[in-house]
């Protein structure tokens, strides 16, 4: 039978951190064997985590550069790539974030391509405890954005702009003429 694998984001903000690991550790079992992107901070602590609770076991993390440093925006990239399935975003509600933009911007692919997302633990707990988490024939659906991507398509709004310009550089003076 073919190994299941998710592509699972875990990014938290730091008064959320301790709980991500902690989420992480309680559900080490559940999460042994999938593929793993994690901003710089938690995805280190996060690896550390997993060290000390399975010494034995390899775990496969990729850790991109710091959220506030980019590595929010990464991890955006890497999921209109496809590269991620689920994203568990453990966001703190009480503290402005200077990069809030970027997490912005995150949530927001999340959104894009319909992965699975949440931004709080309980979520997370529903999410990693479902049938569907575990079931190899589940697969998210993704959008079509192919009519969005080509709706200049057959349009004349080159053609029309390139013409204007060419009328508009007709009718100038230039300097120095
Ligand atoms: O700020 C973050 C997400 O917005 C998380 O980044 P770190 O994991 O590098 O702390």
């Amino acid at each position: 039978m073919k190994k299941l694998v998710r592509k699972i984001g875990l990014v938290a903000h730091d008064g959320m951190k301790k709980d991500m690991i902690e989420w992480v550790v309680w559900n080490s079992k559940l999460l042994m064997g999938h593929k793993f992107y994690c901003t710089g901070t938690t995805g280190t602590l996060i690896r550390e985590a997993l060290k000390e609770k399975h010494p034995d076991i390899e775990w496969d993390i990729t850790i991109l550069k710091s959220g506030p440093l980019g590595g929010d925006q990464q991890m955006g990239s890497r999921i209109v790539d496809g590269e991620i399935d689920y994203l568990f975003f453990f966001t703190d509600p009480m503290t402005l974030q200077p990069h809030d933009t970027d997490v912005k911007a995150l949530t927001r692919l999340a959104g894009v391509e319909n992965i699975v997302f949440c931004c709080n633990r309980s979520t997370a707990d529903h999410i990693i405890s479902s049938p569907l988490f575990m079931d190899p024939d589940y697969h998210r659906t993704r959008p079509d954005y192919t009519s969005y991507a080509k709706r200049f398509e057959n349009k004349p709004l080159v053609s029309e702009v390139v013409e204007n310009v060419e009328k508009k550089m007709g009718t100038r003076t230039l300097i120095g003429e």
